[in-house]
């Protein structure tokens, strides 16, 4: 599916996720959080997901044939502790990713969280006369809201974050936007995608990605996962690289809940196939993958760049 053609709605794509399905053992499923699992609100603290979404995210991290991760713009402590059960946390777009008792922080991330702490802490001064303007210090990024800011004021808040990052940024640091938001982060050729592309490097063969977002830092996600497996894209009919549409987070849930059962059903049954008469699967499964590419715009490079500082 080309960058230019709109997704299609879910209902038309259904035959082509369950043929898809058809054919795997094992799914990786990766979600968004804000306007994903959780409805948009204008107080970035209270966004909570949906109690549906919140049960059907733990049906599948307690599923074995899938591996469920969230891959959030929010610090990874942040996103973590607003949704439980899954044992893979993508934070800051890929920044820092948590797998099992594992974390690691892209290296030159972490050299330049000095300078996003003074970015925030000089935003706060140039921004305080401006109303509802909201700095969010995420250590490795940060967001300015402007979501409650009036219209008319925020080329203003635009205008004073770039003098600022310009100021004590210069060229280390960039801004990219968001849903009514500025994000303040390293400029370095690292996002989402690159984190659903490490997770999925690490998935048994016969895996199918799924990636479910509705923003554009989603998109170098989605570019990740098509066509091998399916991007799915929330909330409007914007050109996108995800081939499917969901409306809200509603539909999200509903469409988890379906992965839940039909999807995992189908797993399943391949998985039975596989096995030779004593359980052990004849196709390998549960072994290590060899190397694999994975469609988008991830770098052997990159890769070995984020996986090289481990901490826990
Ligand atoms: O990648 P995500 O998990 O979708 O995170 C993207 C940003 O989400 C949050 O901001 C957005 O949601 C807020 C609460 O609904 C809303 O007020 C704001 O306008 C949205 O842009 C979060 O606060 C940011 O840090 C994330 O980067």
């Amino acid at each position: 599916m080309s960058d230019a053609t709109p997704p299609q709605p879910m209902d038309e794509q259904r035959d082509r996720i369950r043929s898809r399905l058809a054919g795997a053992s094992h799914l990786l499923c990766c979600l968004d959080f804000d306007g994903t699992l959780a409805p948009i609100v204008d107080d970035p603290d209270a966004a909570v997901p949906t109690a549906a979404n919140e049960a059907a995210v733990a049906t599948l991290a307690a599923t074995s044939s899938v591996t469920t991760a969230i891959v959030s713009g929010r610090a990874l402590a942040d996103v973590r502790q607003r949704i439980d059960g899954p044992k893979t946390y993508a934070g800051n777009h890929g920044l820092e990713l948590e797998r099992g008792e594992s974390v690691a922080v892209h290296p030159v991330a972490r050299k330049r969280a000095a300078k996003i702490e003074r970015v925030c802490t000089a935003l706060e001064t140039a921004l305080e006369h401006v109303p509802n303007t909201r700095i969010e210090n995420k250590r490795l990024t940060g967001t300015v809201h402007v979501r409650s800011v009036p219209p008319a004021l925020r080329p203003i808040v635009e205008h004073l974050t770039t003098a600022v990052v310009d100021r004590f940024g210069g060229d280390v640091l960039e801004i990219s936007t968001g849903k009514r938001i500025l994000e303040i982060g390293p400029s370095i050729p690292w996002g989402k995608g690159n984190a659903v592309g490490l997770i999925d490097a690490d998935m048994p063969p016969r895996t199918v990605p799924i990636y479910i977002g509705d923003d554009v830092t989603d998109e170098s996600a989605f570019r990740t996962v098509e066509p091998k497996g399916i991007g799915i894209r929330v909330g409007d009919d914007e050109p996108s690289a995800a081939s499917c549409r969901l409306d809200a987070p509603d539909d999200v849930a509903t469409f988890l809940e379906w992965l839940g059962s039909v999807g995992v059903d189908s797993l399943e049954r391949n998985r039975t196939r596989t096995r030779s008469p004593d359980g052990r699967s004849r196709t390998g499964i549960y072994s290590r993958p060899d190397t694999r590419s994975t469609a988008g715009t991830r770098s052997n490079a990159d890769t070995t760049r984020i996986d090289e500082i481990r901490s826990s």
